[in-house]
């Protein structure tokens, strides 16, 4: 049964997710675990520098994706996010000095396409048979390990859509997910949107609600105003005419790909903002270098 949340306890779901000390099991290990935990603890207190550090981390992890993935002649598949607009004009400027020539940028929603038309790259639509060489996106979280990713959480206002952008990102030969350290852990928390047929939409909530009893709430996305479990006076409503559910997870999530998976059989489920893709990296920025992980398990560590 559906719950009436308070907006409250939305807040606090929503900003739970406490920062990790670590990387990735392997060797993000990269020597950064007690400088790390001093540095988690410093950026509790100063907030604008946190975001600063956060910033210069996702601009090294975007050169470096552009530097080392982008070659010329690619079909490159452009995310969305703060990362995402650091690679795209960054790439823009590549092209511009002739480090590039023939790229084409296939836009995965209008803000990527925009950052892209700025940034002088050459677009063009996605086609269910688009040929996409390699693809980057920023991630709101990733999984430790398995690299299964959450997109979307953003609001979905305008033309984006968590279809056409996993569409994309799932057609190309490669794809990279930039982020900071914080968002790559396993026990993730935080919420997931799923696209749900409108027309039963209540019925569908209530299958997730009792799918995760317990472990989590679920929401109808506001288009305006407050956020409710109903979604407000004016639920978002997407471009192709579904409804957005956030499943708030207020436990650990043990495996993002056991969620899709339940996800995927629930009547009225449409599509949601887990992606799971190999081959795929991680580039992840932290404070001095990088740490890069792929889903073959390799990792290596850069500048630090
Ligand atoms: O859907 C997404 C990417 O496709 C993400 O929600 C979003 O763009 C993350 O942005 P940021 O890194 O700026 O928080």
């Amino acid at each position: 049964m559906m719950r009436p949340f308070a907006l409250a306890s939305m807040a606090a779901a929503s900003s739970s997710s406490s920062p990790p000390l670590a990387c990735s099991s392997t060797s993000l290990h990269c020597s950064a675990t007690s400088s790390n935990r001093r540095r988690s603890t410093q950026c509790l207190r100063i907030t604008a520098s946190s975001s600063l550090a956060d910033a210069s981390a996702l601009l090294q992890a975007a050169h470096h994706t552009v530097d080392t993935y982008v070659k010329s002649g690619m079909v490159i598949g452009l995310g969305s996010g703060q990362a995402s607009a650091m690679a795209i004009e960054y790439l823009g400027r590549q092209l511009r000095v002739g480090a590039f020539r023939d790229v084409v940028g296939i836009p995965t929603c209008v803000a990527s396409a925009s950052e892209a038309a700025k940034a002088g790259i050459p677009l063009d639509y996605y086609h269910d048979s688009s040929q996409i060489d390699f693809a980057f996106d920023d991630a709101d979280i990733m999984e430790e390990g398995t690299l299964t990713a959450v997109i979307g959480r953003q609001s979905l206002q305008g033309d984006e859509s968590i279809i056409q952008q996993k569409c994309i990102l799932n057609a190309a030969d490669k794809l990279v997910f930039m982020i900071t350290k914080n968002k790559y852990r396993g026990g993730l928390d935080g919420s997931i949107p799923v696209l749900v047929q409108s027309l039963n939409w209540l019925e569908t909530a209530e299958e997730i609600d009792d799918l995760f009893l317990g472990d989590a709430e679920v929401w109808r996305r506001a288009a305006i105003g407050q956020a409710g479990p109903m979604g407000g006076d004016f639920p978002l409503v997407t471009k192709e005419g579904y409804n957005v559910l956030d499943i708030i997870f207020t436990s650990p999530i043990q495996s993002l790909g056991e969620v899709a998976k339940s996800l995927d059989n629930i009547d009225g489920v449409v599509d949601h903002g887990v992606i799971s893709k190999f081959p795929c990296t991680a580039v992840i920025g932290l404070e001095g270098g990088l740490c890069i992980v792929d889903s073959q398990g390799k990792s290596s560590v850069e500048g630090l």
